[in-house]
């Protein structure tokens, strides 16, 4: 402690200026340190622009990555959101459209549930009344139902009766002619004879439906012009479908239990297979099974038989074929196989059966069940068919082909389907189930015989009406295709077929098989170009000239 007085006047002031260098420090520091402050902030300032430069560029370069990303991002959100609100449009119409079935639903419901109601209601009040009622609504239904048998009954005979008188009126055997046109092996054949011309002339005309004219040119005689009648002629130009319309209802009569028998007749190369079978070849005997604008008569027949079949399911008739092959007097069974199971054409015997009739003995019959499967057997057949060329054309038919349809139905009381039955039920259904006798010799062949006329007595009238009880149809459909008959001299060689067999020139050849019983049964041909007169030497023009059908 400083001494009172002097001393502690010195003391003080000593510590005044103290004080005061302390002071003068302090202020001193307080200058230093507000440079040092001022340099700091100044510092500072700078650190915070050069941060904020940084950060700017930092962003920009941020942003200028992002923009494109940001950009697609946006468009897909947009896309989205337009999405998200079709979807949206679509589930409020979906919703509306439901919420509007619903609504029809619920009506039909309750439209239904009513009716328903409704019907029990009837049913029972029904319940209630018909025990009483319906002995005479039965007894009325029945009646009705008998009157429209019955009706249908008359109306189905009369259309029979109709169809018979047509057919008795066209003529129970009808002879119908075709022409075929000139063909390029026409002028082949006229070549070695004609002196003039090398080019052929038709010399037979269609004067009429009715009438052809010959033109019979022979050299040193004047010339004459012959007309024959026929029941129906057609033209070179006319089609295969025009001819088979013409046969096309004898399958109606087949199925109303008729025998039919369409046979095609004439001179080699007249055109008798293109009739029947239409254009083919041994190679490819595959026949159409749907008609096309040149199929012949058989197709077309097969064609129509299995339509008319199913037009009425209930008649539903088991259809059997055979088909036989005759040359050189013998008979083959075209449909049978030989030893070795293989179909070649096997040889069979016209036997006398129990019933004194004629038959092939052990004739082969397949059933059939569409018009495919009878062309196809109709196909085989025809490729193990004798065939050699001759000096007019080279796919000549070297024998006669006999395709038989049989067709039966079941018995009922009334008829299967309440149709008439048939008259020719007495018929043979197939020759093999015929007995042959044992030891009979073979028919003589080489006689003449007339084509059998189906007697149209009142006695068949009252046959057939005693038949039509029993309700059954059987039938057969001959569809014959003979060999051409022929001159020697302008063949080349006589035909092996002819031998024996029948005239060579024009006329109906006489073949062993019968091809139809003798009553009932329609005979029908159609045939092409056969030579009418006898062929004058040297003038072939004249043969091509056809006839056929007979019914
Ligand atoms: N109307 C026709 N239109 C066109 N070509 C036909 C006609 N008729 C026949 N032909 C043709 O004439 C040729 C001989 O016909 P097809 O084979 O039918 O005669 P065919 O009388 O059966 O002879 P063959 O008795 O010798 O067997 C065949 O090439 C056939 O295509």
């Amino acid at each position: 402690m400083p001494v009172r007085g002097g001393r502690w006047e010195g003391f003080w002031e000593l510590r005044a200026r103290q004080l005061q260098r302390q002071l003068q420090a302090k202020e001193e520091r307080i200058v230093e340190l507000e440079t040092e402050n001022a340099l700091l902030h100044l510092k500072l300032a700078e650190s915070w622009e050069v941060t904020r430069r940084d950060r700017r560029a930092e962003t920009h370069a941020l942003l200028g990555e992002q923009m494109p990303r940001r950009g697609h991002s946006l468009s897909a959100l947009t896309r989205l959101c337009r999405a998200a609100q079709k979807l949206k449009q679509e589930m409020e119409a979906l919703q509306s459209s439901s919420r509007g079935l619903l609504q029809s639903y619920q009506e039909e419901h309750w439209d239904c549930l009513s009716e328903i109601v409704q019907a029990v209601q009837t049913a029972q009040l029904h319940r209630e009344t018909l025990p009483r009622a319906w002995p005479a609504e039965a007894g009325r239904l029945e009646q009705s139902l008998r009157d429209v048998t019955e009706r249908w009954q008359r109306e189905l005979q009369e259309r029979r009766r109709l169809q018979e008188a047509l057919a008795e009126l066209k003529g129970n055997i009808r002879v119908h002619c075709r022409i075929r046109p000139l063909l390029p092996f026409d002028d082949k054949a006229q070549e070695p004879v004609s002196q003039n011309s090398s080019v052929s002339r038709g010399v037979v005309h269609a004067v009429d439906d009715e009438t052809v004219l010959v033109e019979c040119n022979r050299p040193g005689h004047p010339l004459i012009n012959k007309t024959y009648t026929f029941e129906r002629v057609y033209g070179p130009a006319e089609s295969q479908r025009a001819v088979f319309e013409d046969v096309c209802p004898l399958l109606t009569s087949f199925l109303d239990g008729y025998n039919v028998c369409i046979m095609a007749y004439g001179q080699t190369g007249s055109g008798k297979s293109f009739t029947m079978l239409g254009p083919h070849c041994q190679e490819e005997p595959a026949l159409p099974s749907e008609p096309r604008g040149d199929t012949g008569i058989i197709p077309r027949a097969a064609a129509e038989l299995f339509r008319l079949i199913s037009e009425d399911a209930s008649r539903s008739p088991e259809v059997d074929v055979s088909i036989v092959e005759v040359y050189n007097n013998d008979i083959f069974d075209l449909l049978a196989n030989d030893s070795c199971r293989v179909a070649s054409g096997v040889k069979r015997q016209v036997l006398p059966t129990q019933q004194g009739r004629k038959a092939v003995c052990g004739l082969t019959y397949q059933s059939v069940r569409s018009a495919a499967q009878f062309l196809t057997l109709v196909g085989g057949g025809l490729q193990l068919r004798a065939k050699q060329p001759t000096a007019v054309h080279a796919e000549s038919s070297r024998s006669h082909l006999v395709i038989t349809v049989t067709l039966a139905t079941a018995t009922s009381p009334r008829g299967r389907s309440g149709r008439p039955s048939s008259p020719a039920l007495q018929s043979d259904r197939s020759a093999s189930t015929e007995p042959c006798r044992p030891g009979s010799r073979l028919p003589a062949t080489g006689r003449r015989q007339n084509p059998p006329v189906p007697p149209r007595t009142r006695g068949h009238r009252l046959r057939r009406a005693a038949l039509d009880t029993l309700g059954q149809v059987r039938a057969t459909l001959q569809l014959v295709d003979l060999a051409g008959s022929e001159c020697a001299g302008e063949c080349g060689e006589p035909a092996p077929g002819w031998p024996g067999l029948g005239a060579p020139t024009g006329g109906v050849p006489q073949c062993p098989l019968s091809l139809a019983p003798p009553s009932w049964h329609r005979f029908s041909t159609e045939a092409q170009s056969v030579s009418p007169p006898r062929c004058p030497a040297g003038s072939r023009q004249c043969h091509r000239l056809s006839w056929g059908d007979v019914q």
